[in-house]
């Protein structure tokens, strides 16, 4: 509240008062006396991680720290399995939810009244919108699906990413994950949205099992949804840092056996950070033998969360 009052320039001494039923006066600690103006508090951004989110973001910096001060928009993605944009939003309307197309993605859609009536309504109970940021979507709408018949989603979780593949494409879908219990939401959900998705427990996935595309959705800091878990920042800390990007290498190399000559690599983070992107693949591709074909980061300005997607082409031969 303290907080509050100074950011909407309102002195909290004037509130807090002690009368009546007003809260008691500040003490010192709780910083009586206004704090000298600090950039990076006003920001509420670490000290420490600034300069990295500074040198990943460049001019950015400010306002997406500023935008990662607001609330999130709630995302539907529209399963084309079961409707079209337009037939999902008309439905959507009867249960009084009303939404706008997101430029993001073709299937994206802003809620703008009602976003809590979403998972009570027919259209989510039925399998045409699912819940998903508009930037998510949008990297799935970056992976290459001509000519694919064998997705490996290796790190697949509750399964967002494997749900919007399955929207996409005929081709067979594998669901991976280190952790079997992170995939038990998935049947469920492949059930409602009429997809086909075939889970492989971590024991399941053969060492010689090939694919032309490899999705590596990598656990990360989650930096580009800090707007949807703001202690998120508060509680990052070197050592986790180190221990992620640590983690993201291996699994790219694990991960990496799994593509087939010529298959694809994809490499998302929920992240903003260049250390768990950029760098990750090009300490990938120093030794490995990729083809960096293309790669991108959205942040909240973009209107979604931050995520970055990297594509690289498995080319055994080429080196
Ligand atoms: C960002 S989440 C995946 C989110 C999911 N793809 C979605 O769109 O809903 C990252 C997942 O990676 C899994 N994971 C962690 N370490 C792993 C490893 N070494 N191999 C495979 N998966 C791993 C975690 O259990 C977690 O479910």
């Amino acid at each position: 509240m303290i907080g509050y009052l100074r950011a909407t320039g309102i002195a909290p001494h004037t509130l807090f008062t002690g009368a009546g039923y007003g809260p008691a006066p500040l003490g010192a600690d709780e910083g009586a006396e206004r704090p000298a103006p600090d950039r990076l508090a006003d920001l509420d951004c670490p000290a420490w991680l600034a300069p990295r989110l500074e040198a990943s973001l460049g001019p950015s910096f400010e306002p997406v720290m500023r935008t990662l001060q607001d609330r999130a928009p709630v995302f539907l993605r529209v399963n084309s399995a079961r409707a079209d944009v337009e037939t999902a939003r008309t439905v959507l309307v009867q249960d009084g939810i009303a939404t706008r197309p997101s430029p993001l993605s073709p299937s994206a859609l802003e809620v703008i009244e009602n976003a809590r009536r979403v998972q009570t309504s027919a259209a989510y109970r039925d399998g045409l919108v699912e819940l998903q940021d508009a930037a998510s979507q949008a990297v799935v709408d970056m992976l290459p699906l001509d000519g694919v018949t064998r997705i490996l989603d290796y790190c697949a979780g509750g399964g967002g990413k494997a749900l919007a593949l399955a929207a996409r494409t005929g081709a067979k879908i594998h669901a991976h994950d280190a952790d079997p219990r992170r995939l038990v939401d998935l049947p469920p959900r492949a059930v409602r949205a009429g997809a086909e998705i075939t889970v492989v427990p971590p024991a399941g996935l053969r060492d010689d099992a090939r694919y032309d595309l490899v999705l590596v959705d990598a656990p990360c800091s989650g930096s580009g949804a800090w707007r949807r878990s703001p202690e998120g920042k508060i509680r990052f800390t070197r050592d986790r840092i180190a221990e992620l990007t640590a983690l993201q290498g291996r699994i790219l190399e694990q991960a990496l056996r799994h593509v087939a000559p010529g298959g694809v690599l994809a490499y998302v983070t929920c992240s903003m950070l260049d250390d768990e992107n950029s760098q990750r693949v090009e300490a990938l591709a120093q030794h490995a033998p990729v083809e960096r074909l293309v790669d991108r980061q959205f942040t909240p300005l973009d209107g979604g969360d931050g995520f970055y997607c990297a594509l690289l082409r498995h080319e055994p031969g080429g080196r």
